[in-house]
């Protein structure tokens, strides 16, 4: 491979994405390497949010149904504006809550366990916030979640074998919630045949686009997924906090959410104040409560940038980017003893590159130290999100080099090999 600076440089230059990065706000001199943690702003963000107050600041009551982005139709609006990028149809997805609270709802909604079936499905590597909600979901229903959450196993540590998840697939499961890609090491789940095989088998199954949704593209309604849920300040460039999505099959609209409230109303019902919920058609049924505007508001200025970019060619760039990071990894940090945890090929890379080392965690305060800002998951892993729409092939190979200065002079040892309150 060509190790040049030179070269990344005419990476950059070919780069068809490049102009996206100079909406970005870049901290002078920072390589910002954790947009799967929390992605950067851009103004168009921050235009977005700015517009949202002054329309609070103009119309007050009446910005519910007036401007030019009325509040009421604010979550329907950008729940089709996320569709394309999870493969939806407009009314499957709509923009509303927290990953977690999303995920709550579906499975209030979509967990219906009987005589026969009344087990959850999911994996020993899941976000740990997801499993605390399933087996509070299963509390709620009287079961016990030592018996009745099934957590398939991972064969070394990092990634699953979609066999591994078939054959877990048995007669007493209910329900599966897997991520389409796992927050470490970065595997993307073979999202399409999983939805096939808990179909042949009556399972319901849904999936948490944490780590995908704006990193790769989903077919969802072609693969005939029944829900899905995920946050919007890692890729999709949101902010902290801002609003969550979540999306459900065409197949089960018209049914009560398993959470009602009064945004679960049809439109059209919903000041009628009737003590009967008359759900929404789509899914617009899962919402709860008031929208938390001023934190959806930041979308609609990244969704609009992920429209004109194309999720295609964000998934090529990303492509590119971390096979060049792997392979200046290979060539230039092989005296180091780093591990690359995430898998090398095309079909089940993610957009990170996660990488173990047992001082990790001080590794990762001296490439901060440096301005380079990666992402520590204890106890030994490094993860490193090269993003599309703003890091160039140019801090790629910057980081490589700057890590390679850290570990031959071993700078790391100026710090505590332990983690800070977050990373
Ligand atoms: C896979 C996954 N699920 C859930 C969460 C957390 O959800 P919430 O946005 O509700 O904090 C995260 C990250 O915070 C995550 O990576
Ligand atoms: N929501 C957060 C709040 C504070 C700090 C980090 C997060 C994350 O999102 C972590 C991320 N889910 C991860 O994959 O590590």
């Amino acid at each position: 491979m060509n190790t040049e600076k030179t070269y990344a440089n005419q990476l950059d230059q070919k780069d068809n994405l490049k102009d996206f990065r100079k909406e970005f706000y870049i901290s002078n001199g920072t390589i910002y390497l954790d947009g799967n943690s929390l992605g950067i702003l851009s103004m168009r963000a921050e235009q977005a949010v700015d517009d949202a107050v002054n329309a609070w600041k103009k119309y007050a009551i009446d910005g519910w149904t007036e401007g030019k982005h009325p509040w009421f139709y604010l979550s329907e609006k950008l729940g089709s504006m996320t569709a394309p990028l999870i493969g939806a149809k407009k009314d499957e997805v709509i923009v509303t809550g927290s990953t977690t609270t999303n995920m709550h709802q579906l499975v209030a909604s979509f967990y219906k366990p009987n005589n026969k079936k009344t087990k959850i499905l999911a994996d020993e590597l899941n976000f740990p916030s997801d499993i605390y909600a399933l087996k509070s979901q299963l509390k709620l229903k009287g079961y016990d979640p030592d018996e009745h959450l099934i957590q398939i196993k991972s064969r070394n540590g990092n990634t699953l074998e979609t066999e591994d998840i078939v054959k877990a697939m048995a007669d007493d499961v209910a329900l599966i919630v897997l991520p389409g890609v796992l927050y470490r090491s970065g595997q993307i789940l073979d999202m399409e045949r999983l939805t096939k095989e808990a179909h042949k088998r009556n399972i319901t199954i849904g999936f948490d686009l944490c780590h995908s949704i704006g990193a790769i593209p989903h077919q969802l309604s072609e693969w005939g997924v029944d829900f899905a849920f995920w946050c919007t300040y890692k890729h999709l460039n949101a902010g902290p906090g801002s609003v969550a999505g979540l999306y459900v099959n065409q197949k089960h609209f018209g049914n009560e959410p398993g959470l009602a409230g009064w945004f679960s109303s049809s439109k059209e019902k919903q000041f009628d104040m009737e003590h009967t919920l008359t759900p929404a058609e789509d899914a617009g049924a899962y919402q709860i409560g008031t929208p938390h505007l001023l934190s959806a508001a930041p979308l609609l200025g990244s969704l609009e940038m992920f429209k004109e970019a194309g999720i295609k060619q964000v998934r090529q760039k990303s492509l590119e980017l971390t096979h060049y990071l792997m392979e200046l990894i290979d060539s230039e940090l092989s005296d180091y003893n780093f591990t690359v945890v995430s898998p090398t090929d095309e079909v089940t890379r993610g957009g990170h590159i996660f990488l173990e080392h047992k001082e990790a965690a001080r590794i990762c305060k001296a490439l901060k130290a440096d301005g380079i800002v990666p992402d520590f998951r204890t106890p030994n892993g490094i993860r490193l999100a090269p993003v599309a729409l703003y890091n160039t092939f140019e801090e790629v190979w910057k980081t490589v080099h700057i890590l390679k200065q850290i570990m031959k002079e071993e700078r790391y040892k100026r710090y505590e090999n332990k983690r800070g309150v977050i990373a």
